[in-house]
């Protein structure tokens, strides 16, 4: 890629992604909030592998902006790695202080926001993408990968390398955002749960309200006439029954899938911990606004949806809740 890459959002994934692309040689921009831009000023960057790989970029080798104007001012391609709820602002931003021609991709969970992006940023070139691997970041300057899987870049996006990364282009990234989306129900129970991913899935309790949850998004898919992508060999549509086996049948089959580190939670726990908000209202709250559009029920994912928003407003971290906790209420 020719011209200067700007990470609109330096955090989990734009610190992992943006870091991955300097060392391949890219001229990266890391637009940073102040915090950050510190910690990444006081430690580089150390960014580590669930593969057991490990790079450093010291801080001279990197180059941090707080300054949007800045930052943006030269930028051949942005990508946009805020959250959801940030989205709105940066494109302001973008529309404001990047160059007419500069291209931009979204590098965000949820269905809405590259065309968010295209509404607020008409006539510039903007694409929708897809992390499909899970990044914590574990202070001072230390992001880890803790699950596996590519990045996925609508075609006709500028074409992106960089170490480590496997990126692919796909045409119909309605497709994939939504095979995503339902990868993204379990983001809001591993934050209720307070466990490791591993841990969390390793309970049938807790997956038999996963397949729950995916049935609902995936009535409300198939009502749509969407039909959601996999990154694995197994089509999503499958997986709520793949869930609900028992447990020795379901860690014989999930070695063939997703590999997942010991430590590895999903974004939405790291969101609580941090008395962040969360993504929840483009996650279990797509769903069941669709399902209210289409007359379809979505009680599991409402009943998600309603523990996050309370986890939130308390501002304590994890719940730590029981599984039992989020089952149907007895009438
Ligand atoms: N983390 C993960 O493992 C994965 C995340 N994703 C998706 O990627 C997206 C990004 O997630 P993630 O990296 O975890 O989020 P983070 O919150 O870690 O990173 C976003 C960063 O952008 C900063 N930011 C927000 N607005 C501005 C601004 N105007 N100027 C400069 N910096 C700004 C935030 O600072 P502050 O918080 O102070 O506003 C934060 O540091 C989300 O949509 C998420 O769902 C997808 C797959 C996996
Ligand atoms: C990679 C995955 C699915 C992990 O839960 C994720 O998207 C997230 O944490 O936001």
């Amino acid at each position: 890629m020719s011209g200067r890459i700007v990470i609109a959002g330096a955090g989990s994934i734009g610190c992992f992604v943006g870091g991955l692309l300097a060392l391949g040689g890219e001229e990266v921009v890391l637009l940073a909030r102040p915090r950050m831009a510190g910690e990444i000023a006081a430690h580089g960057l150390t960014l580590t592998s669930f593969e057991g790989w490990s790079e450093t970029l010291g801080a001279s080798r990197l180059h941090v902006e707080t300054d949007p104007a800045a930052a943006l001012a030269h930028a051949a391609l942005v990508l946009v790695t805020v959250k959801s709820g940030a989205t709105e602002e940066m494109a302001a931003l973008i529309a404001a202080h990047a160059p007419a021609g500069a291209a931009v991709i979204s590098l965000q969970n949820g269905l809405n926001n590259a065309a968010l992006l295209r509404t607020a940023l008409p006539g510039r070139p903007v694409f929708a993408g897809m992390v499909s691997f899970n990044v914590l970041h574990e202070g001072q300057g230390r992001f880890h990968r803790g699950t596996s899987g590519p990045l996925v870049i609508e075609a006709g996006a500028p074409p992106l390398v960089a170490p480590h990364l496997d990126i692919l282009a796909h045409p119909d990234m309605a497709a994939v955002l939504a095979g995503k989306l339902v990868y993204n129900l379990n983001n809001g129970l591993n934050a209720l749960s307070g466990l490791t991913l591993r841990q969390q899935l390793a309970d049938r309790r807790w997956r038999l309200l996963l397949a729950a949850a995916q049935d609902e998004a995936l009535a409300v898919l198939r009502a749509e006439g969407i039909q959601p992508w996999s990154l694995g060999k197994v089509p999503v549509t499958r997986f709520p029954r793949i869930l609900r086996l028992p447990n020795f049948l379901f860690r014989l089959l999930s070695r063939r899938g997703v590999r997942i580190d010991a430590s590895a939670r999903s974004s939405m726990w790291e969101d609580l911990e941090r008395r962040r908000p969360t993504e929840i209202d483009e996650l279990q709250g797509a769903v069941i606004a669709r399902a209210a559009a289409l007359g379809l029920p979505a009680p599991v994912n409402r009943r998600i949806a309603d523990a996050i928003r309370a986890a939130e407003a308390a501002a304590a971290g994890s719940p730590r809740l029981d599984p039992d906790a989020l089952r149907r209420p007895r009438s």
